[in-house]
């Protein structure tokens, strides 16, 4: 198992947004977790991710614990999160917001041992590995034509794909995607839908959590259904969205 949740609980005062949550991933699945507004998705990324601290509960990455691990330390073990919205810097072209994101990728992948010699030896050579990485992952998420571009002119579709090109760029052995298909139009949604996929086949296990139902039903091998921050239904897509308490709870009607 790549990553086990077990007991995990996140109360905000007296408010608790993640209710004795359990759950596993393993390495090459597509996991989405769906539930509706306030049903705690975005606290359990955010738990995972090291951005906020369980109350109870355990989270193990490949058997070890990281529930209390910083955000950073997080990252630097493989787990990296996008966000729904990037903040992106509108002056900045793709290939520089990509080139920020290397850092936690160059320290970790070459160590920074490595780094220093590059840099005192020949800054050329690790220009060159950081070119090929960051052409290769624009490349993977269908923004290679955009490399060049500001990221003030870029659709909002481009925005979020950057988002997750910059995530990908740490070579993440798990991608945390915080409602990646918020906003976007069908279009938008086939290419994201198909760079997920390619995503998988290049190595990356995904988490997702969105709230449009078709798109991580297609998407998604397993699905994990919360409600009031409880899990409802955990399983195959396809039986998580027929079961009848997930239909009740979020869907209103059947894969509405
Ligand atoms: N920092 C916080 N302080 C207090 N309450 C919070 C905090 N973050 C989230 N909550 C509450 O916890 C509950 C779960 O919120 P969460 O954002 O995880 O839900 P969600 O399923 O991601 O919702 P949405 O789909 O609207 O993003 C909500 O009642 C929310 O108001």
């Amino acid at each position: 198992m790549l990553l086990d949740i077990q007991g995990l609980i996140k109360r905000f005062g007296g408010l608790t947004a993640v209710s004795n949550v359990s759950f596993g991933i393993e390495r090459g699945e597509i996991v989405g977790i769906f539930g509706p507004n306030g049903s705690g998705k975005t606290t359990t990324l955010n738990l995972i991710a090291g951005i906020l601290q369980p109350t109870e509960g355990s989270i193990l990455w490949k058997g070890n614990e990281i529930g209390r691990l910083a955000s950073f330390e997080v990252a630097q073990q493989g787990l990296i999160k996008t966000f729904q919205n990037p903040q992106l810097f509108p002056e900045l072209t793709v290939a520089q917001h990509m080139r920020i994101a290397c850092h936690l990728h160059i320290k970790r992948a070459l160590g920074i041992g490595r780094v220093l010699t590059l840099l005192r030896g020949t800054p050329g050579e690790l220009d060159g590995v950081l070119t090929r990485k960051i052409d290769q992952m624009l490349e993977l998420c269908r923004l290679a034509d955009k490399r060049g571009e500001v990221a003030g002119a870029l659709s909002y579709g481009s925005e979020k794909m950057l988002g997750v090109a910059m995530g990908m760029v740490c070579e993440p052995e798990l991608l945390l995607l915080d409602e990646p298909a918020s906003g976007l139009g069908n279009d938008e949604i086939s290419n994201l839908d198909a760079v997920l996929r390619d995503l998988r086949t290049h190595g990356v296990t995904l988490c997702i959590i969105d709230h449009k139902v078709g798109f991580l039903g297609r998407l998604a091998d397993r699905a994990i259904a919360l409600h009031h921050g409880a899990i409802i239904a955990v399983g195959k897509t396809t039986d998580v969205l027929d079961n009848s308490a997930v239909v009740e709870a979020y869907l209103g009607k059947k894969h509405a």
